[in-house]
């Protein structure tokens, strides 16, 4: 049973699932599996968001979604985060988890690349009802720019801000935000952002979505707004996210202020 009676909203990064090193659609079954068997631990009251990895990354910049609007590519890379979607979802159904699948494109509308409006209704009933809802990075309709890629990095703060949650976490490959000498950085505020950004930046892979530096800057902006702390850890460490969703303080906290 999961600490405490509130909202969690969990990310796990596409550097996790699949092979994002490699060129399309290498998926990771083995983590998918390990993942889903501990997240079926503690799966009252969570929402789950995957990443795209090599189902979304490398489509999106084939067809430059980030610059143009592209209707066949949309598609094309839509249907392979769908894909993706699918498989998290079996397997964590498997798992005896209650996962439903949400896919963005039908329930969120962007404008200029931030999210301007998304549908939460069935989440909310979702999440009361006991269903684990599981999102992903994908391509969404966007007012000004037609479509743009929208990523998990950003739909997780703002469902964690709509649903008042309690507990955030983005689980990707690293232990956590890595300073300069790679030991995980303990928590960063707004007061030692300055010094601390020089550390950070995009993903070594194949990415359109600012990989590390996107993560810490989405957080920071929740931080503004809430008083949450989020954690980004390890979510390819076997234990870490039965850890992180047991109440574990784990990897780099992101919060207002230093507690
Ligand atoms: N200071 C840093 N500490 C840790 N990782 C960093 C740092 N700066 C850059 N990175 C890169 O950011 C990557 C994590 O971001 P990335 O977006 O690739 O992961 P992900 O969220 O798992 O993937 P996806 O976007 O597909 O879900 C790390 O693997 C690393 O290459
Ligand atoms: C590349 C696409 C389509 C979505 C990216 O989502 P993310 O992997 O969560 O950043």
């Amino acid at each position: 049973m999961k600490k405490g009676q509130g909202i969690t909203v969990l990310k796990i990064g596409g550097s996790v699932i699949t092979d994002k090193g490699k060129n399309e659609g290498a998926a990771r079954y083995e983590e998918i599996e390990r993942i889903a068997r501990e997240i079926s631990e503690f799966d009252t009251g969570l929402v789950i968001v995957h990443g795209a990895g090599s189902f979304g990354h490398p489509q999106a910049k084939r067809y430059e979604l980030n610059g143009k609007f592209d209707p066949r590519g949309s598609i094309i890379t839509h249907l392979s985060v769908k894909d993706l979607n699918k498989l998290v979802v079996s397997y964590l159904n498997d798992a005896g988890v209650n996962a439903i699948g949400i896919h963005p494109m039908n329930c969120v509308v962007s404008d200029d690349a931030r999210i301007k409006s998304m549908f939460l209704a069935h989440i909310q009933e979702m999440i009361d009802r006991g269903f684990v809802p599981v999102l992903h990075g994908d391509v969404v309709m966007d007012e000004r720019l037609g479509t743009s890629v929208l990523s998990g990095d950003q739909i997780v703060p703002y469902l964690a801000f709509k649903l008042k949650a309690e507990r955030i976490g983005i689980g990707s490959a690293a232990e956590g935000v890595l300073d300069g000498s790679g030991k995980t950085i303990g928590r960063i505020t707004p007061d030692n952002f300055d010094q601390i950004k020089q550390f950070i930046s995009g993903s070594a892979n194949t990415d359109v979505t600012g990989g590390m530096l996107g993560k810490v800057l989405e957080l920071l902006n929740l931080s503004e707004s809430s008083n949450i702390t989020s954690y980004i850890f390890n979510a390819g460490q076997a234990g870490n996210v039965s850890g992180f969703l047991s109440g574990e303080d784990i990897g780099t906290a992101i919060s207002k202020a230093e507690y």
